[in-house]
């Protein structure tokens, strides 16, 4: 039996999984690893944890499986994006920790850059914001503030990946520096419509164009993995940032269609077809995938915090043992108390964009517990969601005339919570589906690997064979989700008001 190896990189842990040829998983391993907060608001991994645990987590799926190296026709890799390396050619090490997309050690950076006017110049090249998260300035702080590296990169011996080009380079030992279009995308360095790196940015973040990685279709050949490493060869067919994965793996292949991620932050991905659409309410512009050399545009909304309000109960409140517990709790929440929770714990991502923010509940009473608590964080994340949708609703009927966006497909591991969905379902007055492969980002991977390898098929047959778990269909009447959503955007503006 031939299998495909899907490495799935994230923020928290890296994943290895084995798919077969009729897309079932064979076997599987996940290993986390440290994270790093060196000061408030910076979040970094050490590059060499991410290497360590790819190629663990690898071998032990290989083992799991049974199978050898003889068996893998190609690996596909997803990754957490934007989180910046920057190595040396010679030797591989790292100059310093990963610094990750959670990041805001740049904030400052970022308002000067905008005070001058250059967040036109950005938007217009890369259709991102101006804003902390993507690469480029965390790639300039570690050329102004590490001892010795300017003079280096000047010299041409430092290369910049993100994570996908760092395991490209480990994998190849040192043999390809290379990276996809989509993780490309989300540098702010690149031209999303020109497909090239941006001359304009690099230089005005005194960026040395010669340490950027080459930039291939998600489905290129990315070298060959080393003998030594898993006993035989095996070709890298297949690249995607993990939420373009997610979208692959969701078989959103039709302008229209949309896949909403909710994991430890939640990532909406609408796909807009071949031309890029620029939106007026601050959603992203972005490419979904470049497959045998056709590009496709999305509209991304990107949430900091939707998981992750789930974890804080467990771990900041301690009301909970673990994330399941959330859903008996907002069963049994008490109906006639509002508390409306903004998580906002690392500011306020899209279509707000504001990092000064932190976190809000209100409504409360002498009577409000555990429950009102875990109702009002699983509302929390259908509240960010409807803003994302409807901002993405505006944008496509702008760009196309009044449509009618089809039925929200949703993953990640808080998807697993039916009451939520159902709350999404709700809220957005729209269907919610649930596919019954959760893990659509390593599948999305291993898809791309795995029909360039020709051993998967093609898109329209992947397509078909996208199967439903659960589908939720709105069931609140239409006065309580006005009053509900009218306090959720009361809740927003004192929140943003409080920060000042
Ligand atoms: N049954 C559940 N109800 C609510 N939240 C859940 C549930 N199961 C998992 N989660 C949340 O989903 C997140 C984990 O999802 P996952 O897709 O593995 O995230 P990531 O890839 O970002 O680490 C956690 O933040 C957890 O709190
Ligand atoms: O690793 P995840 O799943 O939290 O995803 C991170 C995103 O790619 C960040 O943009």
């Amino acid at each position: 039996m031939t299998h495909i190896l899907a490495i799935d990189q994230g923020t928290t842990s890296t994943r290895a999984m084995l798919f077969d040829d009729s897309f079932s998983v064979a076997a599987s391993a996940q290993a986390e690893f440290a994270q790093h907060f060196p000061q408030s608001g910076w979040v970094e991994h050490d590059a060499s944890d991410l290497w360590s645990t790819t190629a663990a987590t690898c071998r032990a799926a290989i083992e799991k499986a049974g199978t050898d190296a003889a068996g893998i026709a190609a690996i596909g890799i997803t990754n957490q994006r934007e989180t910046t390396v920057v190595w040396d050619r010679r030797t591989g090490k790292p100059v310093y920790n990963a610094i990750v997309w959670q990041d805001r050690r740049t904030s400052e950076m970022c308002r000067r850059l905008k005070a001058e006017g250059f967040e036109d110049v950005v938007t217009e090249k890369t259709g991102l914001l101006l804003d902390p998260y993507f690469s480029a300035t965390k790639l300039a702080w570690i050329l102004e503030n590490v001892d010795g590296v300017r003079a280096r990169a000047e010299a041409g011996e430092l290369a910049f990946g993100t994570v996908d080009s760092w395991l490209v380079w480990r994998l190849t030992g040192g043999k390809v520096h290379a990276t996809d279009v989509t993780n490309a995308a989300r540098t702010m360095l690149y031209d999303i419509r020109a497909q090239c790196w941006c001359d304009e940015i690099c230089e005005r973040l005194g960026i040395p164009m010669d340490m950027l990685p080459e930039v291939r279709d998600c489905d290129a050949h990315f070298g060959e993995a080393r003998a030594d490493l898993f006993g035989r060869p095996i070709p890298i067919l297949g690249i995607a940032g993990d939420q373009q994965a997610a979208t692959i793996g969701q078989a959103c292949f039709t302008p229209g269609m949309v896949k909403s991620t909710y994991g430890t932050g939640c990532f909406a991905l609408l796909n807009t077809g071949d031309t890029p659409v620029m939106s007026q309410n601050r959603l992203l512009t972005t490419i979904a995938y470049r497959i045998g050399g056709e590009t496709t545009y999305a509209l991304e909304g990107s949430i900091f915090v939707a998981g992750a309000v789930v974890q804080w109960l467990r771990d900041g409140l301690e009301i909970i043992r673990n994330a399941a517990e959330t859903q008996p709790l907002a069963h049994r929440a008490d109906a006639t108390q509002e508390l409306v929770l903004v998580p906002a714990f690392t500011g306020l991502g899209a279509p707000y964009w504001n990092a000064d923010c932190r976190g809000a509940i209100y409504g409360l009473t002498r009577n409000s517990g555990p429950r009102e608590f875990a109702r009002a964080a699983l509302e929390s994340v259908g509240y960010q969601t409807r803003d994302l949708i409807e901002a993405m609703q505006a944008d496509w009927e702008a760009a196309r005339g009044t449509v009618r966006m089809e039925t929200l497909r949703v993953d990640g591991g808080m998807s697993a919570s039916d009451w939520a969905m159902q709350f999404l379902s709700d809220i957005l007055d729209q269907p919610v589906e649930r596919p019954k492969v959760l893990e659509t980002t390593a599948m999305g991977a291993a898809w791309l690997a795995g029909q360039k390898a020709g051993v998967l098929p093609d898109r329209e047959a992947f397509a078909a064979r996208w199967q439903k778990d659960a589908d939720f269909t709105p069931a609140m009447p239409e006065p309580d989700r006005a009053r509900k959503y009218a306090a959720w955007k009361r809740a927003i503006e004192a929140t943003i008001t409080f920060a000042g």
